[in-house]
């Protein structure tokens, strides 16, 4: 579905130090497969997710989306952004409906997909709120419907609950699942959370620090669907030992990068 081979990419800061942010980078993620991506902070997952999403260009390598080679963004790929991204002055309708008006979509068509999305997302009654009007967890239901308004075959997923407090988090985390369970695309799924990777992954990529490479894949053989008792599935014994396994390879990729102690 989505082939990354031999993906690198530099930044040239303002003072002309270049910044070596993924270095051969191979990855390939599979048809409907739901993807999370771990790594150190700065190890190049956001600049991936963006070069998937066509959205900056690169240096070296590939990335197809189902054989077609990616040269800038298109309607089968969408992004959900961490700090949400709404457009400030529309209102929840018409920020859902943002990606079809560009497409020219007719206005009672998109506004019936944009009610249907924002009834999917559970905000049904405030199609006439603006963005500043809401919690951060409304505002990122109103991001995911956004980005599903265009029935896109690939959603990019960066950091999106980052922003919004636990709570929130697990009830955001559930209805991703369920949504994804029902309406299947291919996800790729960046987070911080360990315990989200797992929750949510078929599998989880391990990133390492900069330059980012991918470290390891690990996968997650926990039963679907999970999205009706996410609670249960976290207590069992199989959640614990892949969570244990990546908290391990997450401190030696660590250990790995602390300078050496200088004997006497
Ligand atoms: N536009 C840019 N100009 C210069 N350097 C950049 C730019 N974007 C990213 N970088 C650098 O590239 C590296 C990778 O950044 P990136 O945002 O992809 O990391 P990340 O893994 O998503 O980090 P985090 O987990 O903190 O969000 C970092 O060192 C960052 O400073």
């Amino acid at each position: 579905m989505i082939e990354i081979r031999g993906l690198s990419k530099s930044f040239t800061g303002q003072d002309g130090t270049v910044v070596q942010a993924l270095q051969d980078v191979d990855l390939t993620v599979g048809e409907n497969e739901f993807l999370t991506v771990l790594g150190p902070s700065g190890c190049g997952k956001t600049t991936l997710l963006k070069a998937v999403a066509g959205l900056i260009p690169w240096n070296d390598g590939d990335i197809l989306v189902e054989g077609t080679p990616v040269r800038g963004p298109g309607p089968d790929r969408s992004m959900v952004f961490q700090n949400f991204a709404l457009l400030p002055w529309a209102t929840v309708l018409d920020n859902v409906a943002f990606g079809l008006r560009m497409r020219g979509v007719g206005r009672a068509e998109r506004e019936e997909r944009a009610r249907d999305l924002i009834a999917m997302v559970g905000l049904s009654g405030f199609e006439t709120k603006r963005p500043g009007e809401l919690s951060g967890g409304m505002q990122q239901r109103v991001g995911i419907a956004r980005a599903l308004a265009v029935r896109p075959r690939v959603l990019l997923m960066d950091e999106p609950f980052g922003a919004v407090d636990e709570q929130t988090r697990r009830l955001l985390q559930e209805e991703l699942l369920s949504i994804w369970e029902e309406h299947r695309m291919t996800v790729v799924f960046i987070t911080h959370s360990m315990e989200e990777a797992v929750l949510l992954g078929d599998r989880v990529v391990l990133m390492s620090a900069r330059p980012g490479r991918i470290a390891e894949i690990v996968p997650v053989p926990l039963e679907r669907p999970r999205s009706n008792d996410v609670g249960a599935l976290e207590r069992s014994s199989r959640y614990a030992e892949i969570t244990a396994y990546l908290w391990d390879r997450l401190r030696d990729m660590h250990e790995e990068h602390r300078p050496a102690k200088v004997a006497g």
